[in-house]
């Protein structure tokens, strides 16, 4: 049987300090990795990773690099030397994606501590294939997170950021051991909200992801604490 809290990442996606050191105060007997989303991160000044390092949270930062090869793997060393556990960058050039695992390891070598797991977001959860044309791309949101993630492995990233329904055909792909991280993830009968492929809990742990990010429907509750108490258990007994 799983550990539930080992697989769940709570997104404490909002722009006030004040309202995610409550929901992390709320929290945190249950979910022990939280992420720090662009929202948090910019309106706090990444003041919450200094509050989940005081309380010894594990911290996923979640900015998304996409830039030029250079400015993303001075970004890459700049969060490793914040010692955070998981980070996202776009699946982008080759080139990139590249630099930034190397900078993962040698910022990492130089300073000896463990380098953070980098994780490279393939197709976002929000978006559909409609979306996806409307952009001037003719393949399906499930081929293209299926392409990308080949890229990211190629290019040494240690895995991906994708939905859990099309996780299980990037595991066949990639192998079990490339890390899995899947959004969009909502329990039985919860508000999509902007999110296109959702897929429930329990599904998206059959299906192979290893974490899964859940934001709005823990953060949204009347008792945040219960929602996450019921996902970690949906997740054990999956
Ligand atoms: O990189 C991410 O974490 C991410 C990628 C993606 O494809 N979809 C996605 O929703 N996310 C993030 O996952 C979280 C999902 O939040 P909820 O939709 O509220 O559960 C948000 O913080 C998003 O920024």
């Amino acid at each position: 049987m799983v550990n539930g809290k080992d697989k769940l990442i709570v997104a404490i996606d909002t722009n006030e300090f004040d309202k995610a050191k409550e929901l992390i105060d709320t929290l945190e007997n249950e979910v022990d990795i939280f992420k720090v989303g662009l929202e948090q991160y910019v309106a706090t000044r990444g003041k919450t990773v200094d509050y989940l390092k005081e309380k010894g949270k594990k911290i996923f930062l979640d900015l998304k690099f996409h830039d030029i090869p250079n400015t993303m793997q001075s970004a890459v060393r700049a969060a490793v030397r914040d010692n955070v556990w998981l980070m996202t960058i776009h699946v982008s050039d080759m080139e990139g994606m590249r630099q930034c695992a190397l900078a993962a390891k040698e910022e990492a070598e130089k300073l000896n501590i463990e380098k953070p797991i980098i994780v490279g977001v393939t197709v976002l959860t929000s978006l559909s294939n409609k979306d996806l044309q409307d952009i001037g791309c003719n393949m399906t949101t499930e081929e293209l997170a299926i392409k990308r993630a080949k890229l990211a492995k190629e290019a040494g990233i240690d895995g991906i950021v994708c939905s859990a329904q099309e996780v299980d055909k990037i595991v066949e792909a990639c192998g079990k051991d490339f890390v899995t991280v899947c959004p969009g993830v909502r329990p039985a009968g919860a508000d999509k909200g902007d999110q296109k492929r959702v897929v429930t809990p329990a599904d998206a742990i059959n299906k192979g992801a290893h974490y899964l990010v859940v934001g709005r429907p823990i953060t949204k509750a009347e008792n945040p604490a219960q929602l996450a108490k019921n996902i970690v258990n949906e997740i054990a007994n999956a």
